[in-house]
Parts: structure tokens; C-alpha cells; sequence
């Protein structure tokens, strides 16, 4: 692995530097080295690597060209009010002090932090969600990291004043070790569920009542509303299978998995907040649904009724309008299609708005994250009025459902998607989420039945058949 020979890292100029500022300053320094290595199987290492109460996370980014196993935890960054200019200014700092030996330029090579947000921090928090935090973003120990058919390996490591060559070289035997390990094959158990409960049905139905009726009275024009299924599972769940049966079955999306302390954030979201690659951004516009049909041609005329269908498309014109505006201030050559686009999913499709921008030389991906979420695909129009009717009227707490996960590096590449189809794993426990916007024509039964396809996605990969 690595190469045939295990590098002499300690030799490098960055790792010197980094041990003489730790001695030098009194203080601890980030070190990272990033090397590029042997294919490897990167959610093999992701499925195999535990730590009792540690950190691990998961990214498979929709178009597949990007694949992270990060493990354990170097650092964590933790924010509760301002969330995203405190991240945002913690990153920065954090990526302005460290010793980068990285000679790669590929966006996502070297420093790379892993985390998201929850929907509401002002939303009162439950035990379930007790590990995710407003905001949290986690620079791992190690990063096992594909970029197209290129495979890298990075180790960050906290340099303290009595540390010396020896010890950084063995942290990265370490790090090789750990990769030979882990070139079995990872097969796990299945999963069986005992009981799945629906959280307040009837109660959900009056509360997309009563957010029409606060749309007729014009204190807002559309709400999204969620709603949970709790379910129980027979042992503990493999929530590796979990993740490898979403990339099975969910192609088109991005596949995320946040595990901390034994909990696990997971799903397979076809939604993209917004990416930045060397300036260019991409945002996307995703709402609007429909089923899929039994063939081809039943598929065609579906897809045809949902771009006709008026309901739907005003559902998807105030995320269109909100993203636009939000995209003004930061960027340039801003280029929206007139007319959405359907995006067909295994279990359903969407009205699809792709957004392309370049952006402006001060902007940065978390001041453009920090506006847009939650876009009224998640909150609604106007966002104030429709995250406080959500916050009083919700009975569930969607923690960092619904809300932007992703990656940042140190160059201000990085790409959040909107945690939806998604689900918190407990042990045995699973609570799922799913919501939809309701609008001012919404029927309450339909939206209803939409959430059910909407939990499809998740209930799979759990090894439910729908
Ligand atoms: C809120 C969810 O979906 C959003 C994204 C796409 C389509 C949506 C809709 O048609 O209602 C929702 O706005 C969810 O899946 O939980
Ligand atoms: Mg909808």
C-alpha cells in the first residue's frame, strides 16, 4: 500500500517546520500529508474501521467521482450561534495554521473537514440527536479519499511540543497497517425489523391543515413539513450494509453516513445545496414529485403531468426565485434554465432546476450555505415565517435532517448536499424523516402519500421491501 515502501515521511519540510513551531510557540500544530496510494475499496475501509465511541464518516458524491472514508478525529469543529460564519472563520484559521504537505491540487486532496448542520438550532434538541450539534465539522485522523480513478491517503495529526520525526512516522506506519488490514472483503449480517410505528399520522394531516390555512391568510406562500417513522430493528443495525445497499440501489444520489459516539446519520439525497470547484458553483433546484411508473411509457406521461401540473411547478418556482436571489450576491454569470427538467430516481421523480454560477473573488461556499439553508425545498417561502411555523407546529425534531451536509478543504472547494431521504441510527433504533411542501392547492392525503414514497429509499436499504 502506498506505494511498495513505506515513505520516510519524516524527512519532509513540512513535518520539521511543524515540530519546531510545536517547540518553538509551546503550542499544538496540525500536520497533514497527503500521498497518493494503490487502488484501494474506499467504503470497504469505512465499513471495517470502528472506534469505540469515535468518529467516522462517509461521502460518495452523486456522479460517483468522489469518494471519502474519513476516520477518526484530529479536530473538531463545534458551532451553535452563528453556525456557518463560525465554522466558516474556525476553518479558515484552522487551514491557515496548519503545516500542508500536499502536492496535489485536485479539489478535496490535503486538509478536508466532514460534517453539517442541523435544520434549527433554535428548535429544542432530544436525547436522539444528542451527538450532532448546530453545526460540527471534523478534520479526521486519517482520509481515504478517491478522486476519479486517482486514490489518495492523508494523515492529520496533532504535533505537540514533545513530539519528534519518530512519532509522526509512526502514526503513518500506522496508517498503512490500517489499509492492509482492510483489503478483505466486508460482507455483513441482514437486519430484520420488529416494529415500525408512524409518528402522529392524523395529528401530521391536521398540521398540513393548518399550514395551508396559514398560507391563505398570507403569512406565507409555501411550508415544508416533515414527518418520522420510528422503527425497531431485531439487533443492532450493520449500518456498513445500510450504506452499501444505498449505493446499490440509489445511484443518482449522494450517499453520506455521519457516524459519532455509536450514532449514525445516513441516506442517499439526490439534492445538492451547493458545490465550489476552483470558483465555479452549482446549486441545484429540487422540488416538485411524482412516482415512477411501471415502464417506460407510463414513466414518460408521469414525468409529462408533473412539469404540466401547477401545484408542483409553484412548489419548485420558490426555490428557483429563492436560490436566484441568494446567488446574486455572491456570484456572477449566474445561468438558470427557464423551464425545469425531471429527475427520475428508483422510487420516484423530481421537477429539476441544475444552477451553474461563478463566484465573486470574497465569496465563500459557507456564506452562500448559511443563506440559502433551508431553501423553500426544506423551509418554505418566506423562510422566517415558514421555519418558525415549523418549529411551533413540527412535532419531531429533525436534527440534522433536511439540513446541509457535506465537505469543506482548505482552498474553499467543498460541496454540501440537503440531508433528506435520510435517517438517525441507534442501535436497534431508527428514526427516519420525510417531508414535503405544501403549498397553497396541497391536499393534506396526497402530501401524505408523497412522505410514503419519500421513506422508500431508507425502508430498502434497512432490507424492507416496500
Ligand atoms: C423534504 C423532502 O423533499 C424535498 C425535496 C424534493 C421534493 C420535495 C417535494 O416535492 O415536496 C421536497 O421539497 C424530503 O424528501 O424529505
Ligand atoms: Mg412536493
Amino acid at each position: 500500500m502506498i506505494g511498495t515502501k513505506v515513505e520516510d515521511l519524516a524527512a519532509g519540510e513540512k513535518t520539521r517546520q511543524a515540530i519546531e513551531a510545536a517547540r518553538t510557540q509551546n503550542r499544538e500544530q496540525i500536520l497533514s500529508i497527503t500521498r497518493e496510494i494503490e487502488t484501494v475499496d474506499v467504503f470497504n475501509i469505512y465499513e471495517r474501521h470502528h472506534e469505540e465511541n469515535g468518529n467516522k464518516a462517509y461521502w460518495l458524491n452523486h456522479d460517483k467521482e468522489t469518494e471519502f472514508a474519513a476516520l477518526g478525529c484530529c479536530k473538531k469543529l463545534v458551532a451553535d450561534d452563528d453556525r456557518f460564519e463560525t465554522i466558516k472563520f474556525s476553518w479558515t484559521k484552522m487551514a491557515e495554521e496548519a503545516w500542508i504537505d500536499n502536492p496535489f491540487t485536485e479539489a478535496g486532496t490535503g486538509l478536508a473537514a466532514f460534517g453539517g448542520f442541523a435544520f434549527d438550532p433554535e428548535k429544542k434538541t432530544t436525547e436522539k440527536w444528542k451527538h450532532f450539534p448546530a453545526g460540527m465539522f471534523v478534520l479526521p485522523a486519517f482520509l481515504i479519499a478517491r478522486h476519479g480513478e486517482a486514490y489518495y491517503a492523508t494523515m492529520n495529526i496533532l504535533v505537540k511540543k514533545n513530539d519528534d520525526r519518530e512519532t509522526i512516522q509512526d502514526k503513518w506506519n500506522s496508517l498503512h497497517k490500517l489499509l492492509q488490514e482492510y483489503e478483505l472483503d466486508g460482507k455483513g449480517s441482514r437486519i430484520s425489523i420488529l416494529a415500525m410505528e408512524e409518528q402522529e399520522t392524523a395529528q401530521w394531516i391536521e398540521t398540513v391543515g393548518k399550514a395551508k390555512q396559514e398560507i391563505q391568510n398570507g403569512q406565507a406562500e409555501k411550508i415544508v413539513l416533515a414527518r418520522e417513522l420510528l422503527i425497531c430493528l431485531d439487533k443492532a443495525a450493520d449500518t456498513g450494509q445500510v450504506v452499501r445497499r444505498l449505493q446499490e440501489q440509489q445511484r443518482d444520489s449522494y450517499i453520506f453516513a455521519f457516524e459519532i459516539a455509536g450514532s449514525c446519520f445516513v441516506g442517499a439525497t439526490p439534492e445538492r445545496l451547493v458545490k465550489v470547484k476552483e470558483g465555479e458553483v452549482l446549486s441545484t433546484c429540487l422540488a416538485g414529485t411524482a412516482p415512477r411508473g411501471k415502464n417506460k411509457i407510463e414513466d414518460e406521461l408521469i414525468a409529462k403531468d408533473l412539469l404540466e401540473d401547477t401545484k408542483n411547478r409553484s412548489e419548485h418556482q420558490f426555490v428557483v426565485n429563492m436560490i436566484r436571489d441568494v446567488l446574486d450576491k455572491y456570484c456572477s454569470f449566474i445561468d438558470i434554465p427557464a423551464e425545469p427538467a425531471v429527475q427520475r430516481l428508483k422510487n420516484l421523480q423530481h421537477l429539476y432546476t441544475p444552477v451553474t454560477a461563478r463566484l465573486n473573488e470574497h465569496g465563500h461556499l459557507l456564506d452562500i450555505a448559511g443563506e440559502l439553508h433551508p431553501t423553500p425545498a426544506l423551509g418554505g417561502t418566506p423562510k422566517k415565517a415558514a421555519v418558525e411555523f415549523i418549529r411551533e407546529n413540527e412535532l419531531l425534531d429533525r436534527g440534522w435532517y433536511g439540513a446541509p451536509v457535506g465537505w469543506l478543504d482548505d482552498r474553499g472547494n467543498g460541496e454540501l448536499a440537503v440531508a433528506i431521504r435520510s435517517g438517525l441510527i441507534n442501535k436497534e433504533k431508527v428514526s427516519l424523516f420525510a417531508g414535503c411542501g405544501i403549498v397553497a392547492d396541497s391536499d393534506p392525503e396526497m402530501e401524505y402519500e408523497e412522505t410514503k414514497m419519500k421513506f422508500s429509499p431508507m425502508l430498502n436499504a434497512l432490507g424492507v421491501k416496500k
